[in-house]
Parts: C-alpha cells; sequence; structure tokens
C-alpha cells in the first residue's frame, strides 16, 4: 500500500478533478505490475495496472490488489474499475480509503464483495485520504480545499509600499511555488495584484500536461482587458458583486466569464465563490493574493493550509502577508499547527494548518 500512495502522489498534478490513486497487483507467483491515475479523462490506476499486465501477456487471476482508493462503480469517463477487476478474477482487493462521493460510496466495495471477492478497506487510510484532500473537500464540504500560497521577507513583507514585490523568494522557491499552482484546479488573485504586478499566474517552471483555471477577485471590475492573466491557455473567471454588461461583453471577448456573487458590504461573497469553484470541478485552490485579499479569506475563516515562502532578507516598511484584526487580544489569534518546515534553496518552506482543519 506504501508503494500505491507514492505512486498516486506522482499522479497529483495529472488528473485533475479526479482523484489521485496509485494500484499495485500482487499477482500469485509473486510478480507484481503498477500503475497510477493517467492524465485527465484518461485510465485510472487500476485500468493502467490491468493494461500493463495484459500488455506482458499476463492476467490478474488470483491475484491482490493493492488500490488507494475504493475502485469505481460508474461509467464516467472510462468505464468501472470494480467490474474490470471482477472479469479478471482477482482474489483480494486491499482498499485504503471508501470513495467520498456520495453518490457513489461504497457501491464499488459491494460490487467486488458480491462477486465473492476479498475486501479490506482502510488500510493506511489517513495517508490516502491526505493525498486527495482537496477531492474529500469537494465531496464532503462541496468546496475546494483553499492553500494560501505567501512569499515574504523573513520579517513577513510581501512588498514594498509602493507595490513592488518582484522578486522577494528565490527562482528555486518560486519553481516550488509552481509544483503547487500545477496541482491544484485554480489559482485566485485578487485586484490590487492584477494591477500592480500584471501576473500570469500561469504554470511555465515546472512539466505539466494542464492549466489551472485563473480566477480574479475584482471588486472594482477593472481587470484591463491586456492583462496578462487573461490569454489562453486555461478559462478564467472573474467575479465581481454585481453584473456589469459592458464589462461582462469586454471581458468575454477575450475568453473570460464574469460571475456575479453579491456578498455583505457590496463585496463578492467568498463562501458562494468557493461552492461555484466547487461545482466547476475545483478540488485545491492555490490563493496568491495580496493583504487585502488574503485579509479577508483569512478573517473568514476560509483559508484550510497556509503555504509560506521566507527569503533571509529584512525589507521593514512595506505590505504584510495579510491585513486582518485587530484582534481584542491575543487569545482571538487564529492559531496554526505546523506540518513541515523545508529548505527551498536558500529560503525557507512552511506549511500550516488550522488544527483538526482537515477532518471534515
Ligand atoms: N509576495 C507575495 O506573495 C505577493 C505579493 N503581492 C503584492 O501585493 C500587492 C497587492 O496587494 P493588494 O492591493 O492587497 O491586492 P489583492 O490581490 O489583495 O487585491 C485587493 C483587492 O481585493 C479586494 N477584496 C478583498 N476582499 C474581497 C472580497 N471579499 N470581495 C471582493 N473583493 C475583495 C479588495 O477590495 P477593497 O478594495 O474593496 O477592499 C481589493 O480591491 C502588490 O504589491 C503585490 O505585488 C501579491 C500577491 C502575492
Ligand atoms: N513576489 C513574489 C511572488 N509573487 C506572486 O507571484 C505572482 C507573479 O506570478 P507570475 O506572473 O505567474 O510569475 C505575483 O503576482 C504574486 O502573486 N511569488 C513568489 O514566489 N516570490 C516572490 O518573490
Amino acid at each position: 500500500m506504501r508503494e500505491a500512495l507514492s505512486l498516486a502522489t506522482q499522479a497529483q498534478w495529472l488528473c485533475p478533478p479526479n482523484p489521485a490513486v496509485g494500484c499495485v497487483i500482487v499477482l500469485p507467483d509473486g510478480g507484481v505490475i503498477s500503475a497510477h491515475t493517467q492524465a485527465t479523462g484518461q485510465a485510472h490506476a487500476e485500468a493502467q495496472a490491468l493494461r500493463m499486465l495484459a500488455a506482458q501477456g499476463q492476467s490478474a487471476r488470483g491475484a491482490t490488489v493493492y488500490v488507494t482508493l475504493e475502485p469505481c462503480s460508474h461509467h464516467g469517463r472510462t468505464p468501472p474499475c470494480a467490474d474490470a477487476l471482477v472479469r479478471e478474477g482477482v482474489a483480494r482487493v486491499v482498499v485504503a480509503v471508501e470513495d467520498p462521493n456520495p453518490l457513489v460510496a461504497g457501491q464499488g466495495i459491494e460490487r467486488l464483495r458480491a462477486a465473492g471477492i476479498q475486501v479490506d478497506v482502510g488500510l493506511l487510510a489517513d495517508e490516502a485520504r491526505e493525498i486527495n484532500l482537496g477531492f474529500f473537500s469537494r465531496m464532503q464540504r462541496g468546496q475546494p480545499w483553499v492553500r494560501l500560497k505567501v512569499a515574504a521577507s523573513l520579517d513577513g513583507r510581501t512588498a514594498l509600499d509602493d507595490g513592488r514585490s518582484q522578486w522577494i523568494t528565490s527562482p528555486a522557491a518560486r519553481a516550488d511555488g509552481h509544483a503547487w499552482r500545477a496541482r491544484a484546479g485554480a489559482v485566485l488573485t485578487g485586484i490590487g495584484t492584477v494591477l500592480d504586478d500584471n501576473p500570469r499566474l500561469d504554470v511555465r517552471e515546472v512539466d505539466t500536461p494542464r492549466q489551472p483555471l485563473r480566477v480574479i477577485v475584482d471588486s472594482r471590475l477593472e481587470t484591463p482587458p491586456s492583462a496578462r492573466i487573461l490569454p489562453p491557455p486555461g478559462d478564467v473567471l472573474v467575479y465581481h458583486a454585481e453584473d456589469h454588461p459592458a464589462r461582462r461583453a469586454a471581458l468575454e471577448a477575450v475568453g473570460a466569464e464574469l460571475v456575479c456573487l453579491p456578498g455583505a458590504g457590496g463585496k463578492v461573497d467568498l463562501g458562494a465563490m468557493l461552492a461555484d469553484l466547487a461545482r466547476r470541478g475545483v478540488n485545491e485552490l492555490h490563493v496568491e493574493a495580496g493583504h487585502k485579499l488574503n485579509g479577508s479569506f483569512v478573517r473568514e475563516d476560509r483559508v484550510d493550509e497556509y503555504l509560506i515562502y521566507l527569503a533571509p532578507k529584512l525589507i521593514g516598511q512595506g505590505r504584510e502577508m495579510m491585513r486582518f484584526g485587530p484582534l481584542d487580544g491575543l487569545d482571538d489569534a487564529p492559531a496554526l499547527e505546523f506540518l513541515d518546515v523545508q529548505r527551498v534553496g536558500p529560503d525557507l518552506r512552511l506549511r500550516a494548518r488550522p488544527p483538526g482543519r482537515d477532518r471534515f
């Protein structure tokens, strides 16, 4: 199962919105064949492993199959994997975790058991769930897993007072940031960042078969049609509180869609936006915004995970990571737990989560 989990990890940026799954087939003669989910719309892990076996002229009859997520029982873009395993005549299937999709949960396991196959569920379940937290979040909470990325100086500054911020962290840290963009269903920023940085927010520093959706929270509806974030590859959504037919038409003319979600105080309703992104198939949302929009996400407790790069330099006066508060007291400070701390080139990368946030 550990081998299957490691394969699943390799598929994380290949297959969204599908979950990343690993499969290891152990044949009665001790032979082993393994695979992970292929690019979006292509073979699931089990189907790929069976295909590889068939290409070697072998069958999986009597085999034990280790799979990190319950084999599917439904016809999606590919045929059901549970049926393929039944047809092959495997003896036993070890499943790390049940499918969180309420429409199909448990049905693959039932189908295997109905065919007389021994099915054991729950081996390394937490590790398996962690690999697909975004998919679990979308299926069980109806919203993406929100990961907020910040690149800052050691004293927590993300830009000079006049808005200049390129670059604070090293090329190595920025490439690492692109790997996190690559596995996300969408990369989101605010209008302040669009106007100050004119960012592209695509994936360039790492190889990827797909580009995430790009999303702008535009409180002023001022995204210029010439903005570098707008052209293909990938689709662009612009969220604003109210409709504006002329701006809508201007955005549509450059391939972007305007989505209106009125919230309190004339701002975009961030909760409704997360639900909308989930409906569009976004498992992981990668937020790369400035201190204002980051502040709104933190104030509303919408951040599931922080991805913070710290460069060994001091900026002093400048923009902070996220502007919220003031707090009434330190007891009100949102508490986090560190997940891991790593050196990336000359910089540090910290990952943190609100305690228990991954339990939903
Ligand atoms: N180092 C880093 O990691 C990064 C640095 N930056 C830097 O940040 C700076 C830009 O910061 P900033 O101006 O704060 O830009 P933001 O990207 O935070 O965008 C600000 C806009 O977001 C709007 N906003 C906040 N909450 C909401 C909401 N709920 N609904 C609708 N709109 C909302 C604000 O509206 P309102 O005006 O109404 O409050 C504001 O107009 C630049 O200097 C850039 O270089 C940017 C990204 C990453
Ligand atoms: N300044 C800064 C970052 N800034 C983020 O990167 C965006 C630019 O993205 P792109 O146009 O795709 O290269 C910018 O708008 C901001 O969101 N990122 C980092 O890793 N390190 C840095 O020092």
